[in-house]
């Protein structure tokens, strides 16, 4: 199934107990704008390389759109298309004054230099620039980007439109960044598991957990995970899964991807080594949080999966006829557009911080994050409970009903 029907089988669960009418629906639904550009750079050997670059925004009734930049080589329009509608949720069931949009490049940043990257990013932002602005589109890292390429495209912007750091957030924390934000994606996903956890009555040593990709949000989500003493029993990379059923030790795991000269879990020897795609079906897993790509868990693989929580950091990783089989077997999924909030919601806070020209510390920017991701994950639990709905269709529900209220205010049709 393509991403973008996926996300909107999803959004029309929500909008089917909403009674929203169809013609409604699909103005909802459907991006606001969406640009497809030429990316050509020259490589370090001289010769010409083209891309295809993207921007969708989804909708601003709630505000300036939002949403990250990724660089893969399956990034399309359909994919930028469903990512950019789950900002547009996200940021309204966290209730940030956004509304929502996604960008990216179909390409493999693993296989260009650093020099690459950058004339890739600085091309890139010479075909979106006039598109992208602090009060009207403001993009930030996701897969395959980080704080370098927000530096870089926030100077390229600026050659054009003048200092104004609020135009991208994840930006480096000695260059606007806020303090917080590039750990916020997996200490929000932590955190909810943490919360989750505990609400359906699971201890944390018997919360075996396995995260799927060990980059920005994996990473963090296992340090937070670690630390709350949940046993992280299996992690992996594209290079496979690592798995020790008694639980790895993720300051070490840590410490040998940092070593790595690629970053990666490649050659770790303190734990057994299994194929990449074992991870998503080992047995004495409790709770499986996939972080890499969307579409992982389908109904290929669903009766494969052990787990009796799912916590979905990577944005659309359970397609909905996965997302069928699991609610009916009882497991409880936490939805992307709550879980993997924290991101935004720092960004929030380093726009805020980059228009008012002064700096959050650390314990504040965390405070202000637990408090948000707090709230909202309340707030959707009590929705599914009064409503007897799934917590993805509360999350879907809350999303909805707030944009349908900005877009009903301002008038529809203005
Ligand atoms: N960054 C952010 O703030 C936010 C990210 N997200 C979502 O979280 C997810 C991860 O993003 P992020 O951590 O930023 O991305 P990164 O690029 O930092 O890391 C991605 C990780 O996934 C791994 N990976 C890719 N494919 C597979 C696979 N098939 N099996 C196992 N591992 C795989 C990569 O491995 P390798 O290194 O070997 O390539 C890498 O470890 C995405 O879905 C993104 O949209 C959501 C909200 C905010
Ligand atoms: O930090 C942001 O603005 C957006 C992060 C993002 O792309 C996401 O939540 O999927």
């Amino acid at each position: 199934m393509r991403a973008f029907e996926s996300t909107q089988i999803f959004f029309d669960a929500a909008a089917e107990h909403l009674n929203i009418e169809p013609s409604l629906r699909e103005a909802l639904l459907m991006p606001s704008r969406e640009v497809q550009v030429q990316v050509t750079i020259e490589r370090d050997d001289g010769s010409l390389a083209n891309y295809v670059g993207f921007r969708v925004q989804h909708d601003n009734s709630r505000g300036p759109m939002k949403g990250g930049l990724r660089y893969h080589p399956q990034v399309d329009l359909d994919e930028v298309r469903s990512l950019a509608s789950l900002m547009t949720w996200k940021t309204a069931v966290v209730n940030l004054p956004y509304g929502g949009a996604k960008g990216g490049i179909g390409v493999n940043p693993s296989k260009m230099s650093k020099r690459e990257i950058e004339r890739l990013t600085r091309a890139f932002v010479d075909q979106i620039h006039d598109i992208v602005g602090p009060d009207t589109d403001i993009p930030a890292p996701d897969m395959g980007t980080d704080h370098q390429v927000m530096a870089w495209f926030r100077n390229q912007w600026e050659k054009y439109h003048g200092f104004n750091p609020a135009v991208i957030t994840g930006k480096p924390v000695e260059e606007y960044g806020a303090r917080g934000r590039e750990e916020a994606t997996g200490r929000g996903v932590g955190s909810l598991t943490v919360k989750l956890a505990k609400r359906l009555g699971i201890k944390p040593a018997a919360a075996k957990t396995a995260i799927q990709g060990f980059g920005n949000v994996g990473t963090h989500a296992a340090k937070f995970l670690y630390e709350s003493e949940f046993p992280i029993i299996a992690v992996s990379d594209l290079t496979g899964t690592y798995y020790d059923p008694n639980g790895l030790n993720i300051s070490e795991v840590l410490r040998h991807k940092l070593n790595h000269p690629k970053g990666l879990l490649e050659g770790y020897q303190h734990c057994e080594c299994l194929p990449v795609d074992a991870l998503m079906s080992l047995q004495d897993v409790n709770v499986l949080i996939p972080a890499a790509l969307g579409g992982v868990i389908t109904s290929e693989n669903v009766n494969d999966i052990h787990a009796s929580i799912i916590i979905e950091a990577a944005n659309g990783p359970v397609d909905p006829e996965a997302d069928a089989v699991l609610q009916e077997k009882g497991v409880t999924i936490l939805p992307d557009i709550l879980a993997n909030a924290g991101g935004v919601t720092v960004s929030y806070f380093e726009w805020v911080q980059n228009r008012q020209h002064y700096r959050w510390t650390l314990d504040r920017v965390r405070q202000e994050l637990d408090h948000t991701m707090n709230e909202a994950f309340e707030n959707v639990w009590q929705t599914a409970q009064q409503n007897n709905v799934s917590l993805r269709n509360a999350a879907y529900m809350i999303g909805i009903t707030r944009v349908r209220r900005a877009a009903e205010l301002a008038g529809l049709t203005s």
